[in-house]
């Protein structure tokens, strides 16, 4: 498979790596100095794009207007999701966002629903998040905690949005951000009464969860068709 890679840092880079291990090649790979150009387009089958918050938007615009399928994994853009896939539908294109590409987190995202939907009747149980990444990273809180909070709204019946502190309104789940070395990422939800609490908590060991799960989704994602999720590719 022939793969435009968007964005040359931590995630680029081992992606790279290990999309090479797995007999795949690169058309080319495009960071924050490169021109997008259609010729890169015309010549990949897919492109994975893993860049910054300001930049994602454009890039898989530039991808769905030209007829490439594109995955993402870049978080903090969340605002202009909905923009991206009228563009992924206009063009008649294919589009996969992911906040965490893990097959873990992705399971982990399914019993945090669960346990919401177990505490949902016990209101003397309150949810609370703690997220904690390396010190570059750039989005606070991170999208996968931004997915699991709406995994317990969705679930809930308390809640119904999420806040970056922890001092928070009674509907509210708090999530608290942390940056600490060079931390991969740990996300845990505790559900706190007067007696006792609650805990799940997934933590990554390294990069190499989310490398891997983008790369096997890049090899699936030319075969599908519209704004496609992870969920439809681990069968969950
Ligand atoms: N979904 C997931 O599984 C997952 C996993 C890890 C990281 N991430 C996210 O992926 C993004 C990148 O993470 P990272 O650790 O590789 O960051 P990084 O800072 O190491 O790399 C980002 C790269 O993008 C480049 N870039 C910036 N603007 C660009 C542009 N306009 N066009 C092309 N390249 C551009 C930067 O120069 C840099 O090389 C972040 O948003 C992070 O939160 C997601
Ligand atoms: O290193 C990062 O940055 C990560 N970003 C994603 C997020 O914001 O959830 C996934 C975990 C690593």
């Amino acid at each position: 498979m022939k793969i435009l890679l968007i964005g040359h840092g931590k995630m680029g880079k081992a992606i790279e790596e290990y999309a090479i291990q797995r007999g795949h090649s690169l058309v080319a790979t495009v960071d924050v100095n490169d021109t997008l150009m259609p010729t890169l387009a015309e010549q990949a089958d897919v492109a994975i794009e893993f860049t910054h918050p300001e930049a994602a938007f454009e890039n898989i615009k530039f991808c769905l207007e030209h007829n490439l399928p594109v995955l993402s994994g870049t978080t903090g853009w969340l605002d202009k999701l909905s923009e991206i896939e009228k563009i992924c539908q206009e063009n008649d294109g294919t589009f996969l966002y992911a906040s965490n590409f893990s097959i873990g987190v992705n399971l982990f995202f399914k019993l945090n629903k669960f346990l919401a939907k177990l505490m949902s009747p016990h209101d003397l149980y309150k949810p609370s998040m703690v997220e904690v990444h390396h010190t570059h990273k750039k989005d606070a809180p991170s999208g996968t905690a931004i997915t699991l909070a709406e995994g317990v709204i969705e679930e809930h019946i308390g809640y119904s949005s999420w806040k970056n502190d922890s001092n928070v309104k009674d509907n509210e789940v708090p999530i608290t951000s942390e940056r600490i070395g060079e931390i991969p990422g740990t996300h845990k939800i505790t559900y706190k009464s007067e007696v006792d609490q609650i805990s799940i908590e997934h933590e990554a060991y390294s990069r190499d969860g989310f490398v891997q799960g983008a790369v096997l989704v890049a090899e699936w994602l030319p075969a599908q068709k519209g704004v496609v999720k992870i969920d439809d590719f681990l069968k969950l």
